[in-house]
């Protein structure tokens, strides 16, 4: 997979090129490029924001160097088209689903944006000939997209083959597609058996699978149940008991 990042912060994506996802491209698993936007601005002052039509607060980054940018990005593989990920808290949700398809995919361009975000023509222009995502990590207020985009990354990047050490490692994550799909991961535990008074859950150490995957079967639905009642509605709970029946 290549992964292309356009930012008028190159490094604050340096982390692609440390941990899982820097190993994954060090054993090119990945193709990363980051790419910064005022590369493609021709002002003394590396314009790439003005105010916005309508007037209102903040600033709105302009189309020009954008456009340059990608076109340039494009270019390098005119064969092939990516999908095009706009970070924007004004987009559909970035879930595990969504990380699933994208892993699916040979070329990933990333647009994180600055100040209000991108003028609108820039979606426009490429969504008429590429398949443009504009998603969001959360509700929440960020000052732009490049934190995002390290999130998405690295929930894509770890779905790729041979990144993870042992394949079944993002079977059990939360959220990730089976029969515990729809719970979150209970608590777990490692050595010592006893750290500051308190000791191991007993059935931890009684070597009855079965019961080892009921307790954590019990433990996701009490978690869940308390953080995020709302998976819950969508829970299947009779698979819970086959994947019991697997252990
Ligand atoms: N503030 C904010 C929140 C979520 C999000 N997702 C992608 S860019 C972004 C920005």
């Amino acid at each position: 997979m290549r992964i292309d990042v356009v930012t008028i912060f190159p490094e604050y994506l340096a982390p692609l090129n440390v941990s899982l996802v820097g190993k994954a491209a060090a054993r090119g698993l990945l193709d990363v490029r980051i790419h910064d936007l005022r590369s493609w601005t021709h002002d003394r002052h590396n314009t790439v924001d003005d105010t916005p039509y309508g007037g209102g607060p903040g600033m709105v980054m302009k189309p020009e160097p954008w456009g340059e940018a990608l076109d340039s990005v494009l270019a390098s593989d005119p064969g092939r088209r990516p999908v095009v990920v706009v970070p924007t808290p004004s987009g559909k949700p970035f879930t595990q689903e969504l990380a699933v398809e994208l892993s699916a995919k040979p070329w990933l361009v990333f647009t994180p944006a600055r100040y209000e975000g991108i003028d609108r023509r820039v979606v426009e222009e490429y969504g008429e000939r590429l398949d443009v995502r504009e998603v969001s990590i959360g509700d929440y207020v960020l000052a732009g997209g490049e934190a995002p985009v390290l999130v998405m990354v690295e929930a894509v990047a770890r779905l790729l083959p041979g990144v993870l050490g042992n394949a079944a490692s993002h079977q059990d994550d939360s959220f990730a597609p089976g029969p515990m799909a729809a719970l979150l991961e209970g608590p777990v535990y490692t050595k010592p058996p006893e750290w500051r008074g308190r000791g191991i859950p007993e059935v931890l150490l009684s070597g009855h699978h079965g019961k080892v995957a009921r307790w954590r079967r019990d433990e996701a639905l009490r978690r869940t149940s308390l953080n995020r009642p709302d998976l819950i509605a969508g829970a299947d709970p009779a698979s819970y008991d086959r994947k019991d029946r697997e252990m």
